[in-house]
């Protein structure tokens, strides 16, 4: 039986409206959300999300600033840019795209932006706040839009078994405190594999949830995947397209093979993608009502 296809885009587009109306409402109190994106050097890929995410902000009705700094800018011109940031009224959250290049100390800038501008929940207050499970933080982008995805599709995480792929700071740590919380819509028993885990196949074969976050284009095979298990995929792998002209995009799991063994599957694109967007929109507008 193949597994139902968790459809992204439609429960963003939901999320979405929800934001929509809480414009509506700051607007009509004559406040006005405001988001700014600061891209650092020309990385094609990180272009096309800067610019996913100034238009989905035009959709909603969020002003945004897009800031580009050149490749070769000093920590001295970003942290300048981010201390205007912080200080501008109209400037609720603010992200700085991942990565920058070598020259930039990345953790430093995170700890430059104002907590209560920190819409990716990157800096050390917030993501200490998500693991103690306190609220008044910021949800963590992709990792919240994965908990949003389990929950609209009937997915329940409790006394289920669910494996992450990958120990990143902006994915799979945050996404494993997630699932782990004791909460509702969480409250899962929480195994983490990595590069250092041999047999990685060991774990994810007792996965009732799987999330695979790891960047390695369809690491997740078939046989590494529990009949009926809820396969979540947040890789997003550009390869060459042979054809020519646009990049392929493939995910962390090898989706036709997943297809065939799993209950639900996410696809790429239109999975997680549209839901990190959709919560960041959220959050620029959390910060905004926060601010009243
Ligand atoms: N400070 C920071 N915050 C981020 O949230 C952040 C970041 N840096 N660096 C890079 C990753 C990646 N990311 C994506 C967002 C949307 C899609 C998305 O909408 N993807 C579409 C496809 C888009 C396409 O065609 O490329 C989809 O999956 O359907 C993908 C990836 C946010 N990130």
């Amino acid at each position: 039986m193949a597994a139902k296809i968790i459809d992204g885009k439609a429960i963003a587009a939901e999320v979405n409206e929800e934001t929509r109306r809480r414009v509506e409402a700051l607007r009509a109190a004559g406040r006005i959300p405001g988001l700014a994106v600061v891209l650092v050097g020309d990385d094609p890929a990180s272009q096309v999300y800067v610019n996913a995410k100034a238009k989905k902000c035009a959709e909603l009705g969020i002003h945004s600033d897009k800031r580009v700094l050149p490749a070769d800018a000093t920590m001295e011109q970003v942290l300048e840019l981010i201390g205007e940031l912080n200080r501008d009224p109209r400037i609720d959250g603010i992200l700085v795209q991942s990565p920058p290049p070598p020259q930039i100390d990345e953790e430093k800038v995170i700890a430059a932006i104002d907590p209560a501008k920190d819409v990716d929940c990157f800096s050390e207050r917030n993501v200490g706040k998500l693991l103690i499970g306190k609220e008044d933080g910021f949800r963590p982008c992709t990792p919240w839009g994965v908990m949003l995805l389990l929950e609209k599709s009937g997915i329940d995480p409790a006394g289920k078994h669910a494996v992450v792929i990958g120990r990143s700071n902006i994915v799979g740590k945050p996404m494993a405190a997630l699932l782990m919380q004791k909460a509702k819509g969480a409250n899962a028993t929480v195994t983490v594999v990595h590069s250092g885990t041999p047999d990685i196949a060991r774990f994810t074969r007792d996965a009732d949830i799987l999330i695979a976050a790891i960047g390695k284009p369809e690491f997740v095979r078939g046989d590494m995947i529990k009949p009926g298990a809820a396969v979540i995929d947040v890789g997003i792998n550009r390869t060459p397209n042979p054809a020519g002209g646009r990049d392929k995009l493939v995910g962390d799991v090898k989706f036709d093979e997943a297809v065939e063994v799993a209950g639900a599957v996410t696809p790429v694109p239109g999975g997680v993608g549209p839901m990190t967007i959709a919560v960041l929109m959220s959050n620029a507008v959390t910060a905004c009502e926060r601010r009243k």
